[in-house]
């Protein structure tokens, strides 16, 4: 080929090059286009009914903490739920490695016949029972075929496509395997999960998940299926070494984990004696309003999801039951004179040192609140420390929950629910009063940003506390002897 006919050559490759990535480059922004306009059409069917339950839930959703809860509950879902528009195929394709084995017959290792487990996959699905998201560990392994492995992390992003929809933890097992399985083509593969699903709140024992629902489930295929595969017990074994015991904690139905559906209850239609009910009814049962019902409902299909789905039957009756655990009560208003806004009050005389007072201290009290951002959970522990204020009484234990259960069980930010306690103690005790609350956040760690072990910690300081460092340095020293300890 002559000089002029290569120069040739190269610019019409280069120009089919470029109008190749053109068009690549085009498919992404439509596809980017039509998702914009989907998730813009999804947000605007899904925002009024997120301000029609703000509504039910009493809440003036006007107010300025209330303002965008429907544009971020809106993108919480359509972002928790994302696995329904994306494709397997995109993710594996071009992540498929050459890699060889040993010959068979000498064993199996490295590639083709060897193992290769990815564990400690921290997802977060959403309970398709409840709408509520619950945090997995995966661990997924398998045997590579045909000379080729696949890019480690694209195990994980597989898992997290069937994580981000509606889901139970032995269906999301089995489809993340089937999935591996058909796209990798390997010899076999196996999917092992640990599910926690927040309790009910009046269940939340402390700020560690305790009091959790756990379940483990497992799927497997090819050459892990079967009781005495040696891949199968290999498997086990990897786990093993991270204390993992699968064969120990497997349960082969999750139909009845989540909380809310050993708690369903009836639909109020305005007429309560007709209301219908979907299943037993528990003590402390309180109607869901059919409006916000249907307001969830509606929600579900702009999702994409069909509500009348029989596993999804019953489930925006249950997100409605949890969020009406959080609904604003009247004693709210009522109480707007009581707390002390007036910082001055607080302010104790200079050098009236505090040493000579015991402190009282009240810690590892467990609460649940209510995102108002995203309408998602926070929960913890609240610790509470007041100065003795002379005539010996000491407030009971119980009187605090009441308290922190008051102030936490409605829609919060955390840090107005530390200075709401701390000025309810104050006006108790009159001296000092420090509040600390230990948090963890849902909506930092299910969907946006998504910080797994992220923890919040906030902390209000009245009266004598603000002048005497030693007596916060007590409190806080009672607060550190006593973590560990607590249950
Ligand atoms: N200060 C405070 N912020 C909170 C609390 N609970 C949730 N948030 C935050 O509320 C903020 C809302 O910010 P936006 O940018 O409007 O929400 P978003 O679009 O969902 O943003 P990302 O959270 O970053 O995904 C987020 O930064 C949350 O982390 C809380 O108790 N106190
Ligand atoms: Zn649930």
């Amino acid at each position: 080929m002559g000089a002029l006919e290569e120069a040739h050559l190269a610019t019409a490759t280069a120009a089919a090059a470029i109008s190749a990535c053109e068009c690549e480059c085009y498919e992404e922004e439509e596809d980017d286009l039509v998702e914009d306009e989907e998730a813009a059409a999804a947000a605007d069917a899904m925002e009024p009914a997120v301000r029609a339950l703000l509504l039910g839930l009493g809440e003036d959703a006007r107010r300025e903490g209330l303002r965008r809860t429907p544009k971020r509950v809106a993108k919480a879902f359509r972002d928790g739920t994302r696995g329904y528009r994306q494709k397997v195929k995109d993710i594996v394709q071009g992540a498929l490695f050459p890699e060889v084995g040993v010959d068979k017959r000498t064993g199996s290792a490295g590639g083709t016949g060897g193992q290769v487990v990815v564990r400690d996959i921290d997802l977060f699905s959403y309970c398709e029972s409840c709408l509520l998201p619950f945090s997995i560990q995966c661990h997924v392994g398998y045997v590579p075929s045909g000379g080729r492995v696949v890019g480690l992390s694209k195990l994980s992003r597989v898992a997290d496509v069937f994580a981000k929809r509606l889901q139970n933890p032995q269906r999301l097992a089995n489809e993340v395997c089937g999935a591996l399985h058909a796209s990798i083509q390997p010899a076999g593969v196996a999917v092992a999960l640990q599910c926690w699903h927040i309790p009910l709140p009046e269940n939340l024992k402390c700020k560690t998940s305790q009091g959790w629902i756990s379940t483990s489930h497992s799927s497997r295929s090819g050459v892990f299926e079967g009781e005495s595969s040696s891949f199968w017990n290999d498997f086990s074994a990897l786990l093993k070494l991270r204390g993992i015991d699968m064969d120990k904690d497997s349960h082969s139905s999750s139909v009845a984990w989540c909380p809310l559906r050993s708690h369903d209850v009836p639909v109020c239609n305005g007429h309560c004696k007709k209301a219908t009910t979907h299943g037993a009814i528990s003590p402390k049962s309180v109607p869901a309003p059919s409006n916000m019902v249907s307001a969830v409902s509606s929600m579900l299909l702009s999702l994409g999801e069909d509500p009348f789905r029989k596993e999804l039957v019953g489930t925006p009756q249950r997100y409605v039951q949890w969020l009406m655990k959080f609904r604003a009560c009247n004693l709210d208003v009522k109480l707007n004179g009581f707390t002390l806004n007036n910082l001055s009050v607080y302010q104790s005389p200079a050098g009236d040192a505090t040493d000579h007072r015991a402190i009282h201290s009240e810690l590892h009290l467990p609460f649940c609140a209510q995102c108002e951002h995203h309408l998602l959970p926070f929960y913890g522990v609240v610790h509470i420390g007041y100065l003795d204020s002379g005539d010996g009484e000491v407030i009971d234990r119980s009187h605090f929950q009441a308290l922190v259960h008051f102030y936490g069980c409605k829609l919060q930010v955390q840090e107005r629910m530390t200075r709401q306690i701390a000025e309810a103690v104050y006006s108790a005790s009159h001296c000092g009063a420090i509040v600390v609350v230990e948090a963890n956040h849902i909506c930092m760690i299910s969907r946006g940003i998504e910080k797994i072990r992220s923890s919040t910690a906030t902390i209000a300081v009245l009266g004598q506390f603000l002048t005497d460092p030693s007596a916060k340095a007590r409190f806080l020293q009672n607060v550190l002897d006593t973590t560990g300890l607590a249950v």
